[in-house]
């Protein structure tokens, strides 16, 4: 059987005597969509900056198409790559932060080249053509010239996510990405994020958006106190949850809606 596009296995993370991700595994098909939600604080954003090393694990392992992230293909497997060549590593891996995260002090333009221009060794023509493009496709052309703070907080976001794709990633990582703006733009970002997964890109999406999660994820996993406690296709999860704790979740939603 081949192995998973993305398999995390057995991740722990403890802050103190705090244990936010407490032995948590999950794999990715290639082109797989999986929405995580669960209430705040039960450790979802830490899933995801263990993923792409932000914040590494204590124990467990990621491999992203068999590769280990922090240590490399052939690396000897105890010895940690050096910082430099984990950010290499962790450019394959693309981030959408809830709070968007522009430099405010460079236009949309220089937000979406400086990384891979640094990262990549892309010429600065070369970046720029590729930054025009994934403005285009996020529905920004004629933007490059302007600061973040110019812009809406919707707009920013996609901006955000042309910038993850200018380094060319092969999963994406979405934390919350709709839950700092106000619910008027929260489509236009959406839209975006569809249109990605039917072009087949690998997503782990951290969300609220219960209609993201049941039209657009092909998994929905359900995180609580540091452990996936149940995973399955959306109409099984959301509309059938067999977990208690999904089912008092969705409940709890249900009625704040
Ligand atoms: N750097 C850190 N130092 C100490 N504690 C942390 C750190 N990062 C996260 N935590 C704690 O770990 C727990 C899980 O946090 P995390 O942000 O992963 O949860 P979450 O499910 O993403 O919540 P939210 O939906 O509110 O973002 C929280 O109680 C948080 O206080």
């Amino acid at each position: 059987m081949p192995s998973p596009f993305v398999s995390a296995s057995n991740l722990r993370k403890t802050y103190g005597d705090f244990t936010a991700l407490d032995g948590v595994s999950l794999s990715m098909d290639r082109g797989e969509v999986v929405a995580v939600i669960g209430a705040s604080g039960s450790g979802k954003s830490t899933l995801l900056r263990c993923i792409n090393y932000l914040d590494p694990p204590d124990s467990g392992e990621v491999r992203v198409d068999g590769v280990r992230i922090g240590y490399g293909e052939g690396a000897r497997e105890d010895r940690a790559l050096p910082e430099r060549d984990i950010r290499r590593q962790r450019a394959e891996i693309g981030m959408v932060f809830q709070h968007f995260n522009l430099f405010p002090h460079f236009t949309v333009l220089q937000n979406l080249i400086e990384a891979p221009m640094a990262v990549r060794g892309l010429s600065r023509a070369e970046a720029t053509e590729r930054a025009r493009d994934l403005l285009n496709r996020v529905g920004l052309s004629g933007r490059e010239g302007a600061f973040p703070a110019e812009l809406s907080g919707g707009q920013q976001q996609r901006v955000a996510i042309a910038r993850a794709l200018c380094m060319k990633p092969r999963l994406m990582l979405f934390d919350e990405p709709t839950s700092a703006l106000d619910p008027e733009l929260v489509g236009e970002v959406i839209a975006v994020m569809r249109s990605l997964a039917e072009e087949g890109m690998t997503m782990l999406v951290v969300t609220h958006e219960m209609d993201f999660a049941a039209q657009t994820a092909s998994r929905v996993a359900f995180f609580d106190a540091g452990k996936i406690v149940e995973t399955g296709p959306p109409a099984q999860v959301l509309r059938s949850p067999q977990h208690p704790r999904t089912q008092a979740f969705l409940q709890r939603i249900l009625r704040s809606h």
